[in-house]
């Protein structure tokens, strides 16, 4: 990974639509290397964000910044960028249009169409090259949409919902070639809602809920936020632990119990009981992403 590349920053970023403030205030940072997963339910302010992160939509107020200053429209043009509404022509050759977009970009035609044709033949498309974009199935012109924003070798990218609609080979074989980016320092934001993937793939998080950031950091920042968990076995009842100043009880099921502790105190409490009772198994439970999400947008 290349340490000094540019980081994408949000800073105070806030957008209305008449009465709705449909972004608020939002900051976040999307380091070089690192795939930000950007979360939240229908109408959050995923999309809203992202276009203005791209310039497509004028912000009333922040900034957005490219490697710590103000950035500019020839910063945007190096970045790749897979818009909600996708746009590509529906009517034309994939392989052309990529090659046109390519050539867009800066890329020699030559470059933009053997490039494109490496990417879609890694996609399984590589028997599709002529084919008409209309004519693919959802899925597939899904896989022309990332290859489209892709295929300039971006310094960022920005994604609103990249894998809606994929199969899992598909996801496979587009995170794969975010990951060559990623190592070459790319920083990348993306939107989803299939939290399981987000959790599978993210190195980072941004949580927004009704134009707010909710939470934002890295999996393992975010991880230690929330009230911490421990799964315990105690013979042969744990129901004991109920009684344990600093303790709640999440589960119990005979000698097996899950745990919220309040500080180390509770946890010193905890064990020294359990030890004089037959301790046989005390482990902290890691959450999952989707956990984390769950809780901060409750
Ligand atoms: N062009 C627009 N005109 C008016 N309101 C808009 C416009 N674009 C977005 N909004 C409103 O802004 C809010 C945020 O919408 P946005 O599309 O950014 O959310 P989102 O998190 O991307 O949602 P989804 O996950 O459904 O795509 C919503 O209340 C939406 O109705």
């Amino acid at each position: 990974m290349t340490h000094d590349a540019p980081s994408l920053e949000v800073r105070n970023l806030t957008r209305r639509f008449g009465e709705t403030t449909a972004v608020d205030d939002v900051s976040f940072t999307v380091e070089p290397g690192r795939m930000t997963g950007f979360v939240g339910a229908n109408g959050a302010g995923k999309t809203t964000t992202m276009r203005m992160i791209m310039g497509v939509l004028t912000v009333h107020g922040g900034e957005v910044l490219w490697g710590g200053r103000p950035i500019a429209l020839t910063d945007r043009t190096r970045f790749g960028y897979m818009p909600e509404e996708r746009g590509l022509y529906p009517k034309q050759g994939i392989v052309d249009q990529l090659t046109y977009l390519g050539q867009l970009r800066g890329m020699t035609r030559k470059d933009a169409a053997s490039e494109a044709t490496r990417m879609l033949e890694r996609f399984g498309l590589g028997d599709r090259l002529k084919d008409k974009l209309e004519s693919l199935s959802l899925g597939n012109q899904q896989r022309v949409q990332i290859t489209a924003s892709l295929l300039h070798r971006p310094t960022a990218l920005v994604l609103d919902e990249p894998f809606s609609g994929l199969d899992p080979v598909a996801v496979d074989s587009m995170v794969d070639l975010l990951r060559d980016r990623l190592r070459e320092g790319v920083p990348v934001l993306f939107s989803s809602h299939q939290l399981d993937l987000v959790d599978r793939l993210c190195d980072s998080l941004v949580v927004l809920s009704d134009g707010k950031v909710m939470a934002s950091g890295t999996s393992a920042q975010l991880r230690s936020r929330g009230p911490r968990q421990f799964s315990i076995t105690t013979a042969p009842d744990a129901g004991w632990l109920r009684g344990v100043p600093g303790v709640r009880v999440v589960d119990v099921d005979g000698p097996h119990a899950v745990l919220e502790l309040d500080d180390e105190g509770a946890q010193q409490r905890v064990l020294q009981e359990a030890v004089g009772r037959g301790l046989s198994e005390f482990t902290p439970i890691v959450a999952s992403l989707s956990d984390i999400y769950r809780e901060v947008t409750r």
